[in-house]
């Protein structure tokens, strides 16, 4: 495979793995593996096989290898050489290499990000770009600062949003072609917790769509509920929804979803910025996009939304340009 026309996509987060094969002209996924090996879970077994520091990278590296292998016999080509570029929590404290920081303001180019190569050996045949994350005074983002950089947002003077849903939603602010200010939502993290782990897991039950008519409802209830009231409060009554069956189970787990998108969305209606971009996973992009059109936002600002792989491969293309030999 012919290592100036495609490179390997490493999104490496931490609860997943994902490689992909793909062609730099149009961002063609040629092959793609995936897996639970996320960096937590990578890292607890680093630290029970007790290795000295030093084999900290290759232990990593065994884990791209595998799925490099697999990606090679799906391609019936030699991979030699192809570079892996790296986005994610493998630069944090749990990953591969820790890499500082780049202080806020970020060219939303992704020409000064914080990055690490690290040349071919013989047990690992490619080089690798580790891309590093973000950081403000008071919050951070490894991952997401790739996909900001692969929305290709306009240099404008006004303030624009790139919201990226999930585990640990982030609000950046971009304005004159820089990230300038970034804030953390533990939504994701707080829905899976209250799901799962906490006396509401009795009361909610995932599957369905969000397009179902009375999936709708709930939500779009649980999104006003979050501007009338408390999140401590508004979420017991998922519970009570339940015990005086009110609602189904798998209609409160939407109920829920809706309270905490609404709580974090609430905070735009404060500060409403000229212009949106949602990016992320296609689900959660729905929801957040119901979410916003039940708070007014949808109808106040334009509101563009991308698709998290394309918006990753994009960025992490873009930062292999800057730093090519
Ligand atoms: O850099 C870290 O240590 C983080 O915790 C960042 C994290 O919030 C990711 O941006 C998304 O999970």
């Amino acid at each position: 495979m012919n290592p100036i026309t495609t490179f390997l996509s490493c999104d490496w987060g931490t609860s997943s793995f994902r490689l992909r094969l793909v062609k730099r002209e149009g961002l063609a996924v040629l092959a793609e593996a995936s897996s639970k090996e996320g960096n937590a879970a990578t890292a607890a077994l680093w630290n029970e096989a007790k290795q000295p520091p030093e084999q900290r990278l290759d232990f990593y590296l065994a884990i791209v290898q595998k799925h490099l292998q697999k990606l090679q016999e799906e391609v019936k080509t030699s991979l030699e050489g192809v570079p892996v570029v790296i986005s994610g929590m493998a630069s944090s404290t749990i990953g591969m290499a820790e890499l500082p920081y780049k202080p806020l303001p970020m060219a939303v180019d992704g020409s000064d990000l914080q990055t690490k190569t690290f040349e071919a050996t013989v047990d690992f045949k490619h080089p690798v770009l580790l891309i590093s994350g973000v950081k403000s005074n008071d919050d951070v983002m490894r991952g997401e600062e790739v996909q900001l950089v692969g929305c290709h947002f306009e240099n404008t003077a006004e303030q624009q949003l790139f919201l990226h849903p999930g585990t640990h939603a982030k609000h950046v602010l971009v304005q004159h072609g820089q990230a300038v200010s970034l804030k953390t939502y533990m939504t994701g993290e707080l829905f899976s917790l209250f799901s799962k782990k906490s006396i509401l897991a009795a009361s909610v039950e995932e599957g369905g769509q969000l397009q179902d008519a009375s999936n709708r409802h709930w939500f779009e209830k649980g999104v006003r509920a979050s501007q009338e009231a408390n999140l401590l409060h508004n979420a017991f009554l998922v519970r009570t929804n339940d015990l005086f069956r009110r609602a189904s189970k798998q209609e409160n787990y939407f109920y829920l979803s809706g309270l905490l998108i609404g709580s974090e969305c609430q905070d735009l209606l404060k500060a409403l910025p000229a212009s949106i971009v949602l990016a992320g996973e296609d689900v959660l992009i729905n929801h957040y996009h119901a979410a916003l059109g039940v708070l007014g936002i949808v109808g106040l600002c334009p509101l563009q939304t991308k698709n998290a792989v394309e918006v990753t491969l994009n960025g992490q293309l873009a930062v292999l340009k800057h730093n090519a030999a």
